[in-house]
Order: C-alpha cells, then structure tokens, then sequence
C-alpha cells in the first residue's frame, strides 16, 4: 500500500428501483474541499496514463464497469518510494481511491463494456498541473498485459 494513499469502503443502497451509489461528503475523513467533478470513460482494454498531479488529490470511485487503477510513488521523501499498487474498483468492489498530490496513476478498461470512473477532485481541472508519460514509458516498472497467474 502506497503511504497517504485511502481506500475508502463506499456503501450501495439497493432497491426494486435501482440503487443510490455514495461517493463524498464534507464530513468524510478524506474530504478536502470541492474543486471539481468529472467522469472519466474508459474502453475495454483502452490504458489511460500515466498522469501525476503536483497540486490535486483525486477521490475515484467507479460506477459502471470495472478499472485495473495503478499508482506508482515517485516521491523521493516517501516510505513507500518505489511501490507500485493495483486496485481492482467497480460497483462491485465500490471504494473511494484516495490518491494525494505527486503519485503517477493510470488505469486500464477491465470486462465488456465501458467504464466511468468519478473523480471528485479537490482542484479544478488544470492542464498546468499535469505532468504526462506514455502508458509504456520505462521509468515507470509496470507492464500493462493481461497477466494470467
Ligand atoms: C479532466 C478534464 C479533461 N479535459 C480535457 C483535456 C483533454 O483534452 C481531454 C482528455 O483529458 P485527459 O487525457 O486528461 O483524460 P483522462 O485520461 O480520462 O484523465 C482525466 O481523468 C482521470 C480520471 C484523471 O485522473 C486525470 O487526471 C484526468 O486528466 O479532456 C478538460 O477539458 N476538462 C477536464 O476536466
């Protein structure tokens, strides 16, 4: 587990209807203050990343679909310098990914079907801010293949 990053259990409430899907609130513990929401839709297979964020902290939670998330710590003051971390999220393994500034992150299309992932940002969308690599960049030691165990 990558330090200051907070997995959050997230709580469904189903109905005959449908179900009411929780996300944030300003008395969670990892609410810092509103910036920004947006979904991100991501195709089976496609690979989104890698992005590092010097100023935002990014709260996902996936609602359709299910996401392979991978953070990488860079930091060169981190405890978990050099860690990578998987996370498997989706509606049926629903968690708030709590990711600080300074982390790379990325994630990939798992199953059938496109996925949205929220993220309810505490920093509007800034391009400024962004720091990109490709997806198979080498500085970053992850492999995004499907792995079969
Ligand atoms: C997020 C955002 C993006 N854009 C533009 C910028 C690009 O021209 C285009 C695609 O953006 P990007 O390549 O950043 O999209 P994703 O790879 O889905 O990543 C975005 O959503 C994931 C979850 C992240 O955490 C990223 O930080 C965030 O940038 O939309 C905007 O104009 N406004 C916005 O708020």
């Amino acid at each position: 587990m990558i330090h200051d990053v907070v997995i959050t259990p997230l709580r469904q409430i189903f109905d005959e209807r449908g179900k009411v899907m929780h996300m944030m609130r300003d008395d969670s513990p990892v609410f810092r203050k509103f910036g920004e929401v947006y979904f991100s839709c991501t195709y089976p297979g496609a690979v989104k990343a890698w992005h590092l964020h010097k100023r935002m902290t990014l709260n996902y939670a996936v609602l359709v679909g299910q996401l392979k998330v991978v953070l990488f710590d860079g930091r060169d003051d981190s405890p978990t310098k050099g860690v990578v971390q998987e996370l498997f999220i989706s509606p049926e393994n629903y968690q708030l990914v709590t990711v600080p500034p300074g982390i790379w992150n990325g994630f990939k299309g798992i199953g059938d079907k496109m996925s949205i992932v929220a993220n309810c940002a505490d920093l509007a969308h800034d391009p400024g801010e962004i720091i990109r690599k490709p997806a198979f960049d080498s500085s970053i030691p992850y492999d995004w293949a499907l792995k079969h165990r």
